[in-house]
């Protein structure tokens, strides 16, 4: 499912006032199957631009479609429910938002909500919960009696358990330990890989965007400054400091061996295995 923005202006109402531009004519297309990370400073827009990806937030100017709908203030509570059905959000923090006796009434509590009989919405729960990596024994647990690690993979199964097309995630390993942010993105690469769902998802963290990310969203000031392969994005260092992101270790490393050496390796490198065979190929292994 395309989601696709055309000078897309946004601002939040609060009262009667209405607060400068939170996004400042986007225009993007998200295609279908891609893995795209989205990165900036604190209060770039990031967030706001997930919540108009599945209309929680109604731009103001400019044009939202998502698949052939296009999402306005005129648009139905029925059919944002039809596109929330396809474009699952996980809020930061999600684990917060548990809220049932059990972890299966839990998961199983989106696919009931969108109209799924409760049986084929208990296979949807067990199926969610493999996905993220967890066992059906805890199915029958109270949610608050899991560690914080699980919860957070009890609340990302209550999104897939609708089956969505497309996955929109703000931070989903904030707080979690190197290990544990690598476990999840690999589960979520998995769902990907095996399902060809799209994956939006906002993240501080550049070691995550180059190791899982496709595509990379750069947002300035409610502005998308790059939307392109995570690659480029890495070998303009000096751009990067302009955008005050951060690199890599393995391409941080990359810099320094290349500066101190005289010797450039072959391409960027963006994992230690890239560096790894990129040092062998120059015969430095
Ligand atoms: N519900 C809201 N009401 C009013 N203003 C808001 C609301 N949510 C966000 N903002 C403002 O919109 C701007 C963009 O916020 P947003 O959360 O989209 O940025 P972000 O890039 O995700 O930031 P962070 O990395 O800190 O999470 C900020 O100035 C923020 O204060």
């Amino acid at each position: 499912m395309q989601i696709k923005l055309e000078h897309v202006t946004a601002n939040y109402k609060i009262g009667p006032l209405l607060k400068p531009r939170v996004l400042d004519d986007v225009s993007l297309t998200l295609n279908p199957g891609r893995i795209t990370a989205v990165v900036g400073s604190t209060g770039a827009g990031k967030s706001s631009l997930l919540k108009v990806c599945n209309g929680l937030l109604i731009p103001s100017e400019g044009h939202v479609t998502i698949g052939s709908k296009e999402i306005n203030s005129k648009t139905s509570k029925q059919s944002l429910k039809t596109i929330r059905k396809h474009i699952g959000m996980v809020f930061q923090f999600p684990e917060s938002q548990l809220f049932a006796e059990t972890v299966g009434e839990d998961i199983a509590f989106g696919p009931l909500n969108f109209g799924t009989d409760q049986r084929r919405a208990e296979q949807l729960a067990r199926k969610a919960l493999q996905q993220v990596g967890l066992d059906e024994s805890i199915l029958s647990k109270s949610p608050f009696s899991l560690s914080g690690g699980q919860k957070r993979r009890v609340a990302i199964a209550g999104v897939l358990a609708s089956e969505p097309e497309v996955i929109l995630l703000d931070e989903p390993t904030a707080g979690l330990d190197p290990a544990g942010r690598k476990e999840l993105l690999t589960l979520l690469k998995r769902w990907h890989d095996e399902e060809g769902k799209t994956i939006l998802f906002v993240t501080h963290d550049m070691e995550s965007t180059a190791r899982f990310a496709e595509d990379v969203i750069v947002m300035e000031n409610g502005s998308v400054v790059y939307h392109d392969a995570v690659r480029p994005l890495f070998e303009n260092t000096r751009q990067l400091k302009e955008w005050q992101l951060d690199l890599p270790e393995a391409r941080r490393f990359q810099l320094g061996f290349e500066a101190q050496s005289g010797i450039h390796l072959p391409h960027v490198c963006l994992t230690e295995k890239e560096l790894m065979d990129a040092l062998i190929e120059v015969g430095c292994v």
